[in-house]
This record gives C-alpha cells, sequence and structure tokens, in this order.
C-alpha cells in the first residue's frame, strides 16, 4: 500500500492535509471522483445482489463522494436512487451532483424496500453537531428495516475526532475511508459503530499524511527498535530483575499472574514480595518464580538495596491502600521503573499530584488503569465530554508525568509528550477477570529489561492481545498468563486492525 496505515489523522488534520494537497497541485475533484469509485467498488464487491442502492447525500464533499459513487454505480448497471438536498453551487460536490444523472428527491421519500443498500453520504469529517430529525428519521428506519448500510468516510452522527455519536447515528457493515484513519475509526464505541473499515489510497502521496497529532494505531513500528535482544552472553541477571508485590493471603492470586506474565515476557528473574502469612500460600504455587517475605518499609528499604531489581509491579490484589502509597514513594525515590495498576492506581485517588511529584524527571512511571479505576484517579477528566479517550489519556499522561495505558476494547497507551496509540485488536475474550494482572506483568517484564516506557506499554498491550489469541475463546486469565511470549523482533505487523 502506498500511504502510511498506521497514522492516525484527526479530521481537523486531514482538512490541513487536504489544503497541503491542493497547493501541491492536486485536484481536489480528481480525488472526490476516487474516493466515490472505491465506495462504488466495496458495494459492488460486497452487496452483488442488491436490488437497488440508495444513496443519501448530504450538501458537502462527502454527499459529493456519493453522487460519483451513484454515478458508477448506474454506469455498471446498478438501479441506483439519490436522496436529500443538492449541495451549495461552485464546489466540487456540485460539479459531481451535476454529472449524475438522475433526480434527487428529498431525504423523507426513502422508503425501505426489500433488497435495498444505502450509501450514507451525509456527512464526514464535516460533521460537528448532532444530525437533524429528518436524518435521524432514516437512520431510524435503516435500522429498524436491518438496511445494511455503506458509509462514506464516517458513518453520519460519529464524530471521528472522539468515536463517539453526536446523537443519532448510522450503524454501517463497511465503511470507505481515505487516506489514513482518523481515531474515531478505532475508538469505541465508533470502531463498532464503522462495520468493517476499508482504507483507501484516493491520490494523496504518502508524505503529504503527516500531522502533529503523534497519534498512531498500535503497531510494532512504534516499539520493535527497543525491544530487548537476546545475546549470547547474556546470564539472567542481563535480563533484569521483577519484583512483583502481593496482597494478602485471600488476593494473593493476582500477583501470582502478572509474575507468570512478567517471567514469560523474558524478565531473567521474577520475585514475589508478599505479607509474611501469604508466603506458604504463594510457594505452593511457584517453581521458578522466587519469593520474599516482606514486612513493611523497613524490610522493603533493606530490599530495595539490591540495584539488580530493575523494575516493579504494585497493585494487582495489593489492598492496603496507605502500604501501596507508602511503598510506592520508597520505589519512587529507587528512580527505577514501577507499574502501578488495580489497587495501586486506587490507593491515590486522593494524592494524585503527590504520585506525580515522586515521579518527576525521566519517564519511568507506567499506569494500567481500567474505566473505573481511570474515573477515580482522574474525575476531572472523566467527566468532561468533551474529550475523547485520547485527549483523556494524554493529559493524565501528563499531569503525572506517566505512560497511561487506559484499558478496555480500545486501550489508549499515551506519553507525557504526547505520543499515544490506540491498540484495537485485542480479542474480546480478553474482557476476563485477572487479564488486567496478566498485562501490569507483561509490561513490568519489559521494563525489568530496560525497555523504555512508551515503546514498552505499546508493545506489552500487543503481546497481551497476540497471548489471547493463542490461548483461544473461553481462556481464563491463568491460560492467557501461560501463552505470554517474550517479543518477538520477526513478528509480522501485529497491530494491524
Ligand atoms: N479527505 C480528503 O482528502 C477528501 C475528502 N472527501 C470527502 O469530503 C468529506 C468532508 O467534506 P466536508 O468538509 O464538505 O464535510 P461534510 O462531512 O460533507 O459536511 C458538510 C457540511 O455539513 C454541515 N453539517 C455538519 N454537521 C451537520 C449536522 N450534524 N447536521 C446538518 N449539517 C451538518 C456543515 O455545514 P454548515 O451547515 O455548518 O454550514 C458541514 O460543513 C470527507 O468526509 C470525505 O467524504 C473526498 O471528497 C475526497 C477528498
Ligand atoms: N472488549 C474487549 N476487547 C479487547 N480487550 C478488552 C476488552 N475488554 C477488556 N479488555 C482488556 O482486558 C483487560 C482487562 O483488564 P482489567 O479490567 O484490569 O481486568 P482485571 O482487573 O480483571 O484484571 C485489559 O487489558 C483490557 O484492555
Ligand atoms: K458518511
Amino acid at each position: 500500500m502506498a500511504i502510511d496505515d498506521t497514522r492516525l489523522v484527526t479530521p481537523a488534520a486531514m482538512g490541513a492535509i487536504d489544503a497541503a494537497a491542493a497547493r501541491g497541485g492536486i485536484d481536489s475533484f480528481t480525488l472526490m471522483q476516487a474516493a466515490g469509485a472505491h465506495v462504488a467498488a466495496v458495494v459492488l464487491a460486497h452487496y452483488p445482489d442488491a436490488l437497488r442502492v440508495v444513496v443519501v447525500c448530504g450538501p458537502g464533499n462527502n454527499g459529493g463522494d456519493g453522487h460519483v459513487a451513484a454515478r458508477l454505480l448506474m454506469q455498471s448497471g446498478v438501479a441506483v436512487a439519490r436522496f436529500g438536498a443538492p449541495p451549495k453551487p461552485g464546489g466540487d460536490a456540485a460539479r459531481a451532483f451535476t454529472e449524475c444523472p438522475g433526480s434527487l428527491a428529498p431525504l423523507e421519500d426513502w422508503q425501505p424496500r426489500a433488497g435495498d443498500v444505502v450509501i450514507d453520504a451525509l456527512f464526514g469529517a464535516g460533521l460537528d453537531r448532532a444530525v437533524g430529525d429528518d436524518v435521524a428519521a432514516v437512520i431510524a428506519r435503516a435500522e429498524a428495516t436491518g438496511t445494511p448500510v455503506v458509509a462514506v468516510d464516517l458513518p453520519s452522527g460519529l464524530s471521528g475526532r472522539t468515536g463517539a455519536p453526536t446523537g443519532p447515528c448510522f450503524r454501517a457493515e463497511h465503511t470507505v475511508t481515505f487516506a489514513a484513519r482518523k481515531p474515531g475509526h478505532l475508538l469505541m464505541p465508533g470502531r463498532a459503530l464503522c462495520g468493517r473499515l476499508h482504507l483507501c489510497d484516493i491520490g494523496i502521496p504518502a508524505r503529504l499524511i503527516a500531522s502533529d497529532d503523534r497519534l498512531w494505531r498500535n503497531h510494532p513500528g512504534l516499539y520493535s527498535d527497543h525491544l530487548p535482544v537476546a545475546d549470547a552472553a547474556a546470564h539472567k541477571y542481563t535480563h533484569g530483575h521483577l519484583a512483583v508485590f502481593s496482597g494478602p493471603l485471600i488476593s494473593s492470586g493476582a500477583a501470582r499472574l502478572a509474575a507468570v506474565a512478567g517471567l514469560r515476557a523474558g524478565a531473567g528473574l521474577v520475585t514475589v514480595a508478599s505479607p509474611p502469612n501469604a508466603v506458604l500460600t504463594q510457594a505452593s504455587h511457584f517453581t521458578a518464580i522466587m519469593q520474599r517475605a516482606l514486612g513493611g518499609a523497613d524490610a522493603l528499604a533493606d530490599w530495595l538495596g539490591d540495584r539488580r531489581l530493575s523494575a516493579f509491579v504494585l497493585g494487582p490484589g495489593f489492598g492496603d491502600a496507605d502500604k501501596a502509597r507508602a511503598f510506592t514513594r520508597q520505589l519512587a525515590d529507587t528512580g527505577r521503573p514501577v507499574v502501578l495498576d488495580a489497587d495501586g492506581i486506587t490507593a491515590h485517588a486522593a494524592c494524585r499530584d503527590a504520585l506525580g511529584a515522586a515521579f518527576g524527571g525521566a519517564v519511568r512511571l507506567a499506569l494500567t488503569p481500567h474505566e473505573g479505576e481511570f474515573a477515580r484517579l482522574f474525575p476531572d477528566l472523566a467527566k468532561d465530554p468533551a474529550l475523547s479517550k485520547v485527549d483523556r489519556a494524554r493529559a493524565a499522561a501528563a499531569m503525572l508525568n506517566a505512560v497511561v495505558v487506559y484499558k478496555g476494547a480500545d486501550t489508549v497507551i499515551a506519553a507525557p509528550d504526547g505520543r499515544s496509540a490506540i491498540n484495537a485488536d485485542a480479542p474480546a475474550w480478553l474482557a476476563t477477570a485477572g487479564s488486567g494482572d496478566v498485562l501490569a506483568g507483561i509490561l513490568g517484564g519489559l521494563l525489568a529489561q530496560a525497555m523504555p516506557v512508551f515503546e514498552a506499554a505499546c508493545a506489552a498491550v500487543a503481546m497481551h492481545g497476540l497471548a489471547a489469541r493463542r490461548a483461544g475463546i473461553g481462556m481464563t486469565a491463568e491460560d492467557l498468563a501461560g501463552q505470554v511470549r517474550p517479543p518477538d523482533h520477526s513478528a509480522a505487523d501485529a497491530g494491524r486492525t
């Protein structure tokens, strides 16, 4: 493919790219022809038995793409009916409208028939508010009759920036987008509303598809240069020593999951540090993983004198919030990388700023909140409806000088400098108790091997998804931990969506 399919471009940045293309002498009407041709091709390929293609057209260039597709489908012998409002005169859309034979009926005239396929060319990148009642009625009719929808650029009603609907929104079976994916194609619920996404090259040169967004889909290009290398002369300490803090007996399994995952992710040694009364139980589970009884702060201070301890995971099943805060402060003082997950995150809900201050300087803190944990630590960000998940993760990362792995079906990884990635290809069966503990362990294992934090987080999220695919549907978190493998340098593009 001629285009860079890893970069995500906001609708605003896409506008700037269009302008740059125009300055470079690329004719915008030619781009519209290419866009409409891709839409027509997707419809022909996926709905060969359609009895009628219904093209609903908006007033802007999204509608223009629809008129082009309508004309090309007619030329292919397909029955086509167009509904909508004519474009304003003078632009590309008006020219596309004029070049398409046949009439344009008002939107409300569309009565669904068996065999209809809808091309949604109402609004794309220009959508900036909730759709009107006439469009909402069309969306409702398509939904009620189960009429298949092919969306041009984005399902109308979906924000390309946030992935959130602005009001009523089409649910497409296919979405045909151009030049670059927008964040709303990957962020939930946008990803689900798009159906299958087709990213099409319409002739905008790859060098122009750049932006200041520093936003990608998660893919190996983000981290492969930083993966730990297998060195023939290595010994176990070369691969780092990960420490995982266990909670009390009753919740000690979470640390075990993290520890196994960390070892499998390639850490040379992993030690689980448990409250003294949990050690015996932990011992009955472990062979390769080491154990340490750890009471309070003094015992931790002694242990931290071992410079070979190279990374820490604190939070899975940890419980005691006071202890979590005190230990975190001691870990921060070591200058070594720390993963805070679960209870390790919640424990800092009332002292977020102090956490950020403790981890000033070079980035060495990673936080792995799910939605609920994120809202506990960042209620201000979680409540702001104007922010996308990427905006939230970025703001949180900047606030705490930490890499934030904001988990979910659309996990966002964000660094304090703004670099961000959306991971959109993890299987849904990852949503099982304990799977987050495994992710924290993988990340700890990579940090123990001295990977930089953002790159390690991107790699860990990808490895987590791959392990889930290996474990298969119905897996438990134990199965998942057992399927973690050290990162594969030769891996094909694992982040492909
Ligand atoms: N990327 C590329 O290189 C190429 C892009 N191409 C295509 O161009 C598309 C972007 O086109 P676009 O900028 O004209 O915007 P589009 O989505 O048609 O909206 C038009 C106008 O609608 C209005 N409006 C907005 N929201 C509304 C609402 N809820 N309810 C009612 N009205 C609403 C608003 O106007 P207003 O009413 O505010 O004056 C807005 O300006 C892009 O998605 C792709 O399909 C291709 O042609 C090939 C090259
Ligand atoms: N629908 C989904 N599709 C893909 N991955 C998911 C989905 N839902 C959750 N996940 C992933 O599963 C993991 C669950 O972690 P978490 O919520 O912390 O669970 P637990 O606390 O039980 O370990 C996260 O890595 C999250 O990104
Ligand atoms: K659309």
